[in-house]
Parts: C-alpha cells; structure tokens; sequence
C-alpha cells in the first residue's frame, strides 16, 4: 500500500491576486512509467532525463528492478536502467506494489506476459476498485493464466506468463492507452505479429517508444478516428536516451489557474503538444482562451512548446464525445473552467472517467456542487452552467476519493471563488504532481495547508 493516504491532508485555497511568472511542470507520467519499462526490456543502459518523480512513477522503477532490472537514480530526474531483454524477466520475490497507479499495473501486466514467471499485482484501496478484466481478456487470448484475483479480476491479483505466447489481433472494446499497451508489451514476447486495433485514437507513446528502441511497429489510420497498431514481436530492444517533456495533463492545472484568475499572465516552459494529448487546449481555445505556443520545436521525439496563458473570457462550448481520449485526464480542471464560462459547456461521452482513481464524473458534480456551480449530468454527459468571470461561489469542502486530480482541479478553482474552498486530502497529488503547491504558490496562488479549519 502506498504510506500516504493513512492521515488526509486538508488545503484550502483563497481568491488569489494575478498570477505571474515562469512555470516547468514534472516530466510526463505517461512517458516516464515507459521510458523505464522499455528501459527494463532493452539489454543494455537507458539513460532516462526529467523523469517524472511522482508516487506511480516510483512504483513503475520499483517494479522494474523487482523483476531483475537494475534500476538508478543518478540524480534529479536523471535515472539509469540496465534492462534484461525481451523475455529476460525473473520471477519476483514478493507482491508488487502499483501504489495509486492504474498506467503502472496495467502496462506491467503486458510485460510480465512475455516471461514464463508468476507475479502478483496490488495497489491501494482506489486502485483495487479499478476494472482489470480489460487488460486480463487480451492476455488469457494469448496464453496468460490468471492464478488467482479479487472479485470481478481485480486487484490484487496473480498473473502467469505461458512458455509460448499467442500473438493475437485484438479490437478493444473502449479507447485506451492502457489495454493498447499492455497488448502491446505482452506482444514483445510472442512469435509473428500483435495487432491491436482501436476505434479511436489513443495516445501514442507506447507505438513511439517501441519505434525508439527498434522494434518493427507500423500504425494504420483505422475508421474516421481510429487506429490499427501492428509489433513484429521478439524483437532486441536496443537501450535509447529519453528525455521526458513537461506533462501536459499536469501543466493543465497552472493553465486552467491563469485562465480564470483576472489578471493573469504565465509561461508554462517545455510542455509536449502530441496531438493526442492536446484535447484541452483545443477546447480552451474554442471558448476563447489566450493561450499562445511560443519557441515550438522537437525535444526527445515529442514535439514541445512554452505555453503563454492570460486570463481570459470564456465562453461555453460542446465538447465532442470522440475527442476525450485526447483530453481524458483533464475533464475535472475543464468543468471548472467552465464554471467561469458564460453558458452551457457540455462535455460528451465522459463514461471512461467513471473507471479512474475515483468517479470523477460524480466526483467532479459534487465538487461543483460544494463550490456552488450549476451543473446536470445525462448519461455520461456533464452539463456545466458557467456565470462568467468571478463564477462560482466557493465555501464547501470537495471530497476527492484519493484522486490526485480532483484535488488539484478544486484547489484551481478556489483560487478564483468568491468565497475560500477546502478540499478533504491533498496527499494523493504527490502520485503525479508532487511540485504542485510550491510551484503554485510561486505563480501567486493562495493555497494554505496548515491550520485549516475543520
Ligand atoms: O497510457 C497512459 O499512460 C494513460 C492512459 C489513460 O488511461 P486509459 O488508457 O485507461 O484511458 C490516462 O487516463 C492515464 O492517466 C494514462
Ligand atoms: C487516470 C490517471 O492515471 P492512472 O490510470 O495511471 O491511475 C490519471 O493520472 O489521471
């Protein structure tokens, strides 16, 4: 289990002045738990630079040396990993522990896939509610035998790798990045072809890593939105300098802040712009946002820029259902954008955020409502009635279910309610965010920890 958790950590954040300056968020989550899986799986030395240190992340390495990677901190950010080869992985002495981390478990799922060994997979309260049957169905096609798991195949669980694995073409039944790779990895392991095919893009970090390292991938438009991912398996991994961009879903909280707090003025440095991570800022333009890429150019393979955000006018907009994959993690920060919207910004399809750390669908409603905002869910859509700048009124506490962004979505938007908001737990942001106070306070944001009230 992870240590935090155990002792909540209230915060509360207070109508802030302008906020000003230069911010560089943490290293992409997504690109860090892969950069040491592939890392783990290359034979030979990865040398690994702004590595996301967040709580998933840590487990990620954890993990990785537990199944005979020799993994190294260097120093900030700076990471070493002599990796095993394909199929090189020992079987582990004791649980392996994802903490808080769906991306972790999941992808380390395909990976064990591909070696003959057993390892058992646990996590926190929150992750073990999380659905595990998604990944497990692709891997007993190829072979995987599920030695034993909690009710509905959820954590934790014991997984077996067979001696041969199948390779298979698999569709997933819902946009993922998660089921993509974990197919994907396992796929590493197996003669012939693995083909994953998905009908509408996900995030592409995997396909560009598994490039990186030289594997033979090849990906095919598929449909209007999809794709169609085909890995030549039992490659060599060849060992592959990373350099880790700015996590876009991170830099969305210091973004969604300038937006809203009159006055504004911020440069977010170095942040990736793959195109399907940029869901957000298309919206957050759409509604009439400032935000302007400076100084755009290609770092480590993913494109990058310094974002400049100024606060902004918002109007409400319909989000499209097939663009969430592109901007799954920042639906909470976006509603309470656009509760200082003026109108009705409807957001589409959102069933996915039901399956994160928390329901964040319902999370988000509550928090809003705590905060005093207008909304209505139908089905899976969320309705959100914005009244403009100086929006929401503030004043509740958010509960945020051990979801590090629920958290921080809450605390941006006390930073501009008329009244102070409190959210239960901050201590989960560390998952994924662990700079995020202090580097929100550096920016002018008022968000207290101590002392506050019960
Ligand atoms: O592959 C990844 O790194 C991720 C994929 C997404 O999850 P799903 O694949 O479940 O949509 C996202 O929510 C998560 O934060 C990171
Ligand atoms: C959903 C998230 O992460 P994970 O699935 O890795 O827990 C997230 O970071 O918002």
């Amino acid at each position: 289990m992870s240590s935090h958790g155990a002792t909540p950590v209230p915060a509360l954040a207070r109508r802030s002045a302008a906020l000003k300056g230069r911010v560089r968020v943490p290293g992409d989550k997504s690109v860090s738990h892969r950069s040491l899986i592939f890392g783990a799986l290359a034979v030979g030395e990865t040398r690994i630079s702004g590595l996301l240190e967040g709580e998933d992340v840590l487990n990620t390495a954890k993990a990785c040396a537990a199944l005979g990677a020799s993994v190294t901190r260097l120093g900030e950010g700076e990471w070493s990993v002599h990796g095993v080869g394909v199929g090189g992985l020992r079987a582990p002495e004791g649980v392996l522990d994802f903490g808080n981390a769906g991306t972790g478990s999941r992808l380390m799922m395909g990976m064990v896939a591909g070696n003959p060994i057993a390892a058992t997979f646990d996590g926190d309260a929150s992750l073990r509610r999380r659905p595990m049957r998604r990944i497990l169905d692709p891997l007993e096609k190829m072979g995987v035998e599920v030695l034993d798991a909690a009710e509905g195949g959820r954590l934790p669980l014991t997984l077996k790798g067979p001696q041969e694995l199948v390779p298979i073409t698999y569709e997933s039944p819902v946009a993922s990045a998660q089921i993509k790779s974990a197919v994907l990895l396992a796929g590493l392991g197996a003669p012939g072809e693995t083909t994953v095919i998905e009908k509408e893009a996900s995030r592409d970090h995997t396909e560009r890593m598994l490039a990186h390292f030289g594997a033979e991938v090849s990906v095919e438009p598929y449909g209007a939105h999809g794709r169609k991912v085909t890995l030549k398996g039992r490659p060599e991994l060849k060992p592959a300098p990373i350099h880790v961009p700015a996590d876009p879903s991170s830099a969305a909280f210091p973004l969604v802040a300038a937006l809203i707090v009159p006055g504004s003025d911020v440069l977010i440095e170095g942040v990736m712009t793959n195109p399907l991570r940029t869901g957000l800022l298309i919206t957050l333009k759409e509604m009439g946002a400032d935000i302007a890429f400076e100084n755009e150019r290609v770092e480590g393979g993913e494109s990058v820029a310094d974002i400049r955000v100024r606060a902004s006018t918002l109007t409400g907009v319909d989000v499209p259902a097939e663009r969430a994959p592109s901007m799954i993690d920042e639906y909470p920060v976006l509603a309470v954008a656009a509760t200082f919207a003026t109108g009705e910004t409807r957001m589409n399809g959102l069933s996915e955020l039901r399956v994160k750390e928390s329901d964040r669908l319902q999370a988000v409603a509550d928090g809003l409502a705590q905060a005093g905002a207008r909304y209505r869910i139908e089905g899976d859509d969320l309705i959100v009635t914005g009244t403009g700048t100086g929006g929401a009124a503030g004043g509740g506490t958010v509960a945020t279910h051990m979801d590090h962004r629920i958290a921080m979505s809450f605390l941006v938007m006390g930073l501009a309610t008329d009244t102070p908001l409190k959210v239960d737990d901050i201590s989960f942001i560390a998952t994924s965010f662990p700079s995020f106070l202090a580097q929100m306070r550096d920016l002018g944001a008022l968000i207290e920890t101590e002392a506050v009230p019960a």
